[in-house]
């Protein structure tokens, strides 16, 4: 192999091409219904065991009658109602009784003649000459000249007790329908009829494929650059969900070679291929390309966002989908694009989905030019939803997961202001509200306590927006508890001097806040807080990173650099982990985080401040149940040694 040419890798990168042609939604499923027209798959049979979850092939008609037979729905006697008329408390009537006991499963032997009446069990076979059950309370034994009589002092009408054959399910009676998705009442119906076997809608085999050299599968070591394999497990699953079968492909190599040679394997072993990865422009986005050259591209490029390398195309007869390798992308275009081919071909009927109306929470800007689809999480506000967008962006993995659902933003805006209203595209089961909803800021202790929560009963949707985010949504009533840690440069106070009227404080507890660096560093390591900044302003070559503008730690930064811009000022991530990870991989070297998180990350710590996490609670919440509870919890002993344990002081 040549030595690799790092300078030619370079040229070639700052020279890419546009492969794309973007075209619109309408246009792109416009193209590819007229490449391919998804066909129901062929019926197989398999055993009722296996039948769960599958799509019935046929309609399906009852060749027996349930109950197969006039059966007895209590203990006692099969009898002749004409024989019991006129049975009174003061005139009895006595019927004697058959040598025949008939218990559940037994063919009877004797008929029911006029003035006798035969033992009969729940489930038994009712006899000839019998037209009506009389319940053993109802009557009295007796034993007579000829043997045992039983007494009635009440008269039964005809087919009284009786559950007639057929009059559950009659013979040819239409029992299911094709297209039926099977669940365990359908399964209940065909084992009574005695089906051992049902013909359902063979489920599509569907090749699921991950490219990119730096993929790594879930269990695998973790390296440097390395990214978890989530699109293909999502995929995987998603494609159950719509009911067909996943054959993972596993990882392919970002070369010609071996990604032409998978997708060919794909094209021939299943019914449709979905890839994820390299569809965009970039060095190793080869995918389109590999699919050009074994077959054809349909679409490639897409206005809608996310979404927008998505490329469709066919190798032989099967349909291709290159999903974008953006997990949030690649999720959302699988939803849109290959979901209802998935389920044309397993015979499901397409789900309609179900929308809400809602009032945007915040101003939601939008790229101009694409369809753009933001994930939100629904709030109940007391005056209808509020929808907060999850502006985590197409390369989150957790901004679907949490979603509740998505507005469209046209592709012709740039943006829908806040409170404008919405309709909102509902994502999976339909919208419950939590019983308690948290805004504001992240801390792992309070995930504990949430958790806790959650555990007793207590539904609880928290979404991260920080102090400032939370504070605001408190203000406007939008959530029980606002997590903050603000600190007012002023009066050195946290949090109190930052609460609007109508907005309470519930104490939560301190974080240890210090200095951040890698074990070993010199220039901190041994120094006290004041020793450690002075030595890092000395050194032009060391890297800090810094917080954003409004939080409680920034405030503490400025109070320690005295106006002084050291490099990395400008890099200003909105959490504590996102520092310790830069100080962590070297990108920087020092910076200011809580002692937990330092803990994680396995840095150095110089203590320097305690910062005061609270909750601020609207005074109109304060007294629903969950809000109460919440506070209960955080008052007892066991939850302050949980937190204490993790390092904060309650
Ligand atoms: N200069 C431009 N750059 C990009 C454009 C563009 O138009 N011009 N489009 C952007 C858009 S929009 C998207 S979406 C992404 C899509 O990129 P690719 O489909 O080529 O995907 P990759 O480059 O292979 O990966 C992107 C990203 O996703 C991670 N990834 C990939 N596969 C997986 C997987 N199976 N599991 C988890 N994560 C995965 C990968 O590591 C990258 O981080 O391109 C933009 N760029
Ligand atoms: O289309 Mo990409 O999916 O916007 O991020």
């Amino acid at each position: 192999m040549p030595p690799f040419d790092a300078m030619a890798a370079v040229r070639a990168a700052a020279r890419q091409e546009q492969f794309l042609e973007v075209v619109t939604e309408e246009e792109a499923r416009t193209r590819f219904a007229a490449a391919f027209t998804p066909r129901r798959c062929p019926a197989e049979e398999v055993p009722l065991e296996a039948a769960l979850g599958r799509v019935l092939a046929e309609d399906l008609v009852s060749e027996v009658d349930v109950p197969g037979f006039d059966r007895s729905s209590v203990d006692g006697f099969a009898v002749r109602a004409a024989d019991t008329l006129g049975a009174r408390e003061d005139a009895p009537v006595r019927l004697r009784l058959n040598p025949e006991v008939l218990a559940c499963g037994r063919a009877p032997s004797l008929a029911v003649e006029p003035g006798t009446a035969t033992v009969i069990a729940t489930g038994g076979m009712v006899p000839r000459g019998a037209d009506s059950v009389v319940m053993v309370e109802h009557t009295e034994a007796e034993e007579g000249a000829d043997g045992p009589v039983i007494v009635l002092r009440r008269a039964v009408v005809p087919g009284a007790m009786i559950a007639g054959a057929g009059s559950d399910i009659a013979r040819g009676e239409t029992l299911l329908r094709r297209g039926t998705v099977l669940s365990s009442r359908e399964i209940g119906l065909l084992a009574a009829v005695g089906r051992a076997c049902v013909p359902v809608v063979r489920r599509p085999r569907v090749a699921v494929l991950s490219t990119g050299d730096e993929l790594i599968p879930p269990g695998g070591e973790p390296r440097p650059g390395g990214v978890f394999d989530s699109n293909g497990a999502i995929i995987a699953a998603a494609v159950a969900e719509s009911g067909g079968e996943a054959v993972p492909f596993g990882i392919i190599a970002d070369d010609e070679v071996s990604l032409s040679d998978a997708l060919r394997r794909a094209a021939q072993e299943a019914d449709l291929v979905v890839l994820s990865g390299g569809t965009s422009k970039g060095a190793g986005d080869l995918s389109h390309r590999v699919l050009s050259s074994l077959g054809r591209v349909v679409v490639h490029g897409v206005a809608l966002k996310p979404g927008k390398p998505l490329c469709l195309g066919l190798v032989g007869a099967t349909p291709v989908a290159v999903l974008p390798g953006f997990p949030t992308s690649a999720v959302f275009t699988f939803h849109g694009f290959v979901a209802p081919l998935i389920r044309a071909m397993a015979g499901r009927r397409e789900a309609e989905a179900e929308t809400v109306e809602a009032r945007l929470a915040v101003r939601t800007p939008s790229e101009l030019g694409r369809t753009e689809y933001a994930m939100v999480s629904l709030v109940e506000t007391g005056e209808g939803l509020a929808a907060y967008p999850l502006a985590k962006g197409s390369g989150a993995v957790t901004a679907f997961s949490q979603a509740d659902g998505f507005i469209a933003i046209d592709a012709l805006s740039d943006g829908i202001e806040a409170g404008a209203p919405v309709r909102v595209t509902l994502i999976g089961r339909a919208f419950r509200p939590a019983d308690l909803v948290v805004m504001g800021s992240h801390c792992v202790g309070l995930d504990r306590v949430l958790g806790h929560l959650a555990e007793s009963g207590v539904t609880v949707k928290a979404l991260a927006i920080g102090s400032m985010g939370g504070l605001a949504a408190a203000r406007r009533g939008e959530c029980d508890l606002a997590p903050m840690h603000l600190l007012d440069p002023a009066t050195g106070r946290y949090n109190a001097p930052f609460l609007p009227p109508g907005v309470a404080l519930i104490p939560g507890w301190r974080r240890l806040q210090g200095i951040v660096f890698r074990p070993g560093d010199a220039r901190f390591e041994g120094r006290d807080a004041e020793a450690a900044v002075a030595a890092a302003l000395a050194d032009p070559s060391c890297i800090m990173v810094s917080r954003n503008q409004g939080s409680g730690t920034r405030v503490l930064i400025d109070g320690l650099l005295k106006g002084a811009r050291p490099p990395g000022a400008l890099n200003q991530p909105k959490s504590h982990n996102a520092v310790a990870a830069a100080v962590a991989r070297g990108r920087a070297d020092w910076g200011l985080a809580i002692a937990t998180v330092a803990r994680d990350y396995g840095l150095g710590f110089i203590p320097l401040a305690d910062e005061h996490y609270d909750f601020a609670v609207p005074e109109a919440r304060r007294g629903r149940e969950p809000v109460r509870r919440f506070e209960a919890l955080l008052a007892r002993k066991e939850t302050r040694a949980m937190l204490n344990e993790l390092g904060f002081a309650p």
